[in-house]
């Protein structure tokens, strides 16, 4: 499979056609969804307090997706959204402003509030969310500055899901990109990353997109490399590969909390 650059996300990434497919219930896919959100909930659960909290969080390829900030926005003060393409981004303003037609994304809401303890609570949880994400960017992983030409002081927290596997061509790329997210985190502020694992390609619509396939050494490798102390990693086995064969071969997930320390 050849790499898909940038060029082909802002064209070819149809935002709604990746929801479909990654971010719904009831397609077979429920488990790796119910991983994340649990993995999710737990690391931010003891909120601005806690070690994984604070003022700023950045979530770097946010796509068109908020899944990943749910438990998140409990335990930062703001939070800032980024992707590459437009279309994700106006994807994900449309449910920020609660635009007619922006995706539903009340299955995942209902999940985190009954393990945070009262399901009943997804309206306000999502209200929290949007009041939360301050500002929606343009990033790109493959710069120093990803951010570019906006430069921020840096922040507490970095979250980054399914995103520095799908921007990089080779495990080069990928220390990389890394260390251009890392760039944007304090000294002691964490980072939280979602992956898959051991996936080349995924498909969504009609369009193949390149995944780097990454094994759970390799990353804890490069995370370390990159200057921080993993907390946490956890993988998720996905039990049928098969099934999901004609959009994606990954064969697990994996989450992984780590310390930025002091040295870059
Ligand atoms: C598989 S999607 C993941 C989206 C979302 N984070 C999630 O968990 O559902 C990969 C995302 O990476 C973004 N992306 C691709 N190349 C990028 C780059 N060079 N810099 C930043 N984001 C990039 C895409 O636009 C897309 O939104």
């Amino acid at each position: 499979m050849t790499f898909t650059g940038g060029d082909v996300y802002q064209f070819s990434f149809e935002p709604r056609d990746y929801l479909t497919s990654f971010c719904s219930f009831g397609k077979g896919r429920d488990d790796i969804l119910n991983f994340r959100l649990q993995k999710c909930f737990e690391a931010f659960k003891s909120g601005p307090d806690g070690d994984l909290g604070g003022d700023v969080l950045i979530d770097i390829g946010t796509g068109p997706s908020i899944y990943q900030l749910l438990s998140a926005c409990q335990a930062f003060k703001s939070i800032i959204a980024t992707d590459f393409t437009d279309k994700n981004r106006q994807e994900l303003e449309k449910w920020l402003k609660r635009e007619p037609g922006a995706y539903d994304w009340s299955d995942f809401s209902k999940v985190v509030c009954e393990l945070e303890g009262d399901r009943e609570k997804w309206r306000e949880k999502e209200e929290k969310l949007r009041s939360t994400i301050k500002h929606v960017l343009r990033c790109d992983v493959t710069k120093s500055n990803p951010l570019d030409p906006l430069v921020i002081s840096p922040v507490d927290g970095v979250i980054s899901t399914l995103c520095l596997e799908t921007a990089c061509k080779d495990i080069n790329n990928y220390r990389s990109a890394l260390r251009n997210i890392t760039s944007l985190l304090k000294p002691g502020g964490h980072l939280v990353l979602i992956g898959v694992l051991g996936d080349s390609f995924y498909k969504v619509g009609q369009q193949t997109f390149f995944c780097l396939p990454l094994d759970a050494q390799t990353v804890r490798g490069t995370v370390e490399d990159a200057g921080y102390t993993i907390k946490e990693m956890d993988v998720f086995l996905i039990p049928d590969v098969a099934s999901h064969l004609d959009i994606t071969d990954s064969y697990g997930n994996f989450f992984l909390v780590a310390r930025k320390e002091a040295q870059d």
